[in-house]
């Protein structure tokens, strides 16, 4: 399998704060792939060294062969970045700033693709309106299209759907699942976790400069668990008198407390029975049962949670 973007040992300071802790991970050409992490975790920090735009403490990353520190040019011309701030000129129209940003890449006639930009990102229209008359919305498609005017192989969406309505959501995923379907690698960091596990083949996860975990996204999901099973009772138990095999699929520790609402996390629906009957033994009886599948989030609280208590 070729590698597309190669991070080996990258470490970031900041003077006494460590962004990046010795992070190292490779995505694959053609692989959709998502970088996920609270606040301050080191996401855009590691997104704007494969940029070019700040450099590693140590450590080395290159996208499509090239060294983003010594092969600068080459690295760049393989690398689109939506950003998450908008900055334009804003005496710019839209057609002007994409024709300026393909000169930046030595691009001379490029406005069959730029039509191409506009017109699948709903931008036709605004082509010759200026960038400071169009709204949020609008300037962020134009930040999408500005990333893709040179083509591309590998593109980064640093939280690209941040506080955007849903048409736009549904415009941008479906370009890019386009994109995608074309042979194109595609990172995406997100908060909305269940935009990464729709879309995602492989996830990231970072936090406080490390790498938690990195996954193909099933296998995330079915390391947690398959099932989550919710039950309320008629009265309380006390959890402790559950099985200890049953208390340890309780999902918070609550054995010390009376409870009439229960939340398990099972390896498999096939545990449901057992679980219920162990619920009902303990003097519980049941008023409600509910049963779901996990999902990312599930899986993400849960690593994080492990980790701050030292598991992972
Ligand atoms: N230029 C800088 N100077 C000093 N500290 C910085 C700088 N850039 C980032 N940091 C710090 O590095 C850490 C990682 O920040 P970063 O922006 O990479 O996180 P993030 O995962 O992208 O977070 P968010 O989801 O909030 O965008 C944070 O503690 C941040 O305060």
């Amino acid at each position: 399998m070729t590698v597309a973007i190669d991070v080996s040992h990258v470490v970031k300071h900041y003077k006494d704060l460590t962004a990046l802790n010795d992070v190292s991970f490779t995505v694959n050409q053609g692989e959709f792939f998502g970088l996920l992490g609270p606040n301050g975790a080191g996401k855009t920090t590691l997104i704007s060294m494969m940029a070019g735009l700040a450099k590693p403490s140590s450590g080395s990353i290159r996208i499509m062969g090239a060294d983003v520190q010594k092969d600068a040019q080459m690295a760049r011309r393989q690398l689109g970045v939506v950003p998450q701030e908008l900055a334009f000129d804003p005496f710019f129209t839209v057609r002007e700033t994409l024709v300026w940003q393909s000169g930046y890449f030595g691009l001379r006639k490029n406005d069959a693709w730029i039509d191409e930009l506009l017109e699948n990102l709903g931008l036709t229209d605004k082509a010759n309106a200026n960038m400071r008359a169009l709204s949020g919305g609008m300037k962020r498609r134009v930040l999408v299209a500005q990333a893709l005017v040179h083509r591309p192989p590998v593109i980064i969406l640093d939280e690209p759907t941040a506080g955007v309505d849903v048409e736009l959501r549904q415009t941008l995923w479906q370009f890019v699942t386009r994109l995608h379907r074309e042979g194109h690698t595609i990172v995406l960091t997100t908060h909305y976790l269940e935009e990464a596990e729709q879309l995602c083949e492989r996830i990231a996860m970072l936090k406080n400069g490390r790498l938690l975990a990195l996954d193909r996204t099933s296998h995330l999901l079915q390391q947690i668990a398959g099932v989550q099973l919710q039950v309320k009772l008629h009265n309380t138990i006390v959890p402790a008198a559950l099985p200890v095999g049953i208390q340890s699929l309780l999902r918070v520790d609550e054995s010390v407390i009376e409870v009439n609402k229960l939340l398990f996390t099972l390896k498999n629906a096939g545990q449901v029975e057992s679980t219920l009957a162990a619920v009902r033994e303990a003097g519980g009886e049941l008023e409600d049962v509910g049963v779901s599948q996990a999902d990312l989030e599930d899986v993400f609280m849960r690593m994080m949670s492990e980790q701050n208590r030292g598991v992972a």
